[in-house]
């Protein structure tokens, strides 16, 4: 289906990404959750192994992309009749998660086959250690680049873990997060497959509704949750924009001037984290 567009530069960019038409009944909205859910199982079959890691922090990305994975493991061994596909749920916390509730609601609508907890306070810790330069910092600085650790030790953990089961990673990108490029490089940009793509956010909320979640999770209030200075912070608050905001614009609806801007000038700036590394 194609999509009305508004500005070319919002056609262009929602073509670049990917982005997945709106739902316009709920039979589509079931085909679209459907089809990511046989992708992961298609995906992990082809791969020849058996166990799929995701983190789970209890916000609303990876509650959909959670659940759909471990529907995907259920269907694939009931299809397969090969009982070693399995689905690990992780929790990583650093320190106490102020919204840890959230995250304990999460894994039970998941209701995976495995759940471990990595907490990572103490290997971010014993990296800064190392690290005279980070001391040096303004504090807001200092927190900003840490939090970025959090993300890539997060990595480092699920990668550990795939490695250990015979696994793959999963991601957690949507179209509204990657136009914005608000992700760590290589930290919780960094997976094996990405069963979320090309969704805007509010698509993610729908098919965690679709999927029976409790509404609590499906309208909860999106945070990356990096920062010491600023526990909980959400996302919009950092972007400036909100995400209906960015879905509107994705999905070539009318946004007004600022926050148009606002999008297209993070989206340009975020280009090297949607590509490989740069090469001679
Ligand atoms: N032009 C260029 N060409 C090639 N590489 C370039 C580059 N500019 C920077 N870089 C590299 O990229 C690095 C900066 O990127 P990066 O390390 O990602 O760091 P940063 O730009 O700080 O991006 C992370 C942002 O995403 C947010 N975030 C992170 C993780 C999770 C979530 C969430 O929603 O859950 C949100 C976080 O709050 C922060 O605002 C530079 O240090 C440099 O190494
Ligand atoms: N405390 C945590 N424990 C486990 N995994 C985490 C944690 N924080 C972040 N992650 C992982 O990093 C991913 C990116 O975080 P992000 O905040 O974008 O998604 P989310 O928390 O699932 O949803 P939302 O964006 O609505 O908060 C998560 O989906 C999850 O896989
Ligand atoms: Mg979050």
């Amino acid at each position: 289906m194609t999509l009305p567009r508004l500005h070319p530069r919002q056609n262009a960019i929602a073509a670049v990404l990917g982005v997945t038409p709106p739902f316009t009944n709920p039979a589509m909205l079931a085909a679209e959750a459907l089809r990511r859910q046989v992708f992961i199982e298609d995906t992990l079959q082809a791969s020849g192994l058996t166990t799929l890691v995701l983190g789970i922090s209890g916000g609303v990305d990876s509650l959909v992309a959670g659940r759909l994975a471990q529907l995907a493991v259920q269907a694939l061994r009931t299809r397969t009749r090969d009982g070693r596909y399995r689905f690990i749920a992780v929790r990583l916390p650093y320190s106490t998660q102020h919204d840890e509730d959230a995250a304990r609601a999460a894994l039970a609508f998941i209701r995976a086959d495995e759940e471990c907890t990595v907490p990572i306070e103490n290997a971010v810790q014993a990296l800064a250690a190392h690290l005279p330069k980070l001391s040096t910092l303004p504090a807001r600085r200092r927190d900003v680049v840490l939090g970025n650790v959090k993300a890539r030790t997060r990595m480092v953990a699920q990668y550990a873990l795939a490695n250990a089961t015979g696994g793959l990673v999963i991601g957690t990108d949507h179209a509204a997060e990657a136009v914005m490029g608000f992700f760590t490089k290589f930290g919780d940009g960094a997976c094996d497959l990405a069963p979320l793509s090309g969704l805007v956010k509010g698509q993610v909320r729908a098919i965690a509704a679709h999927l029976g979640a409790p509404a609590e999770l499906v309208h909860k209030t999106p945070t990356a949750d990096l920062e010491d200075l600023a526990p909980g912070r959400p996302d919009e608050a950092a972007y400036g924009v909100t995400y209906d905001q960015i879905d509107a614009f994705l999905h070539g609806q009318p946004v007004d001037a600022h926050a148009f801007q606002r999008i297209v000038t993070a989206y340009e700036a975020s280009g090297h984290k949607r590509a490989h590394p740069l090469t001679p």
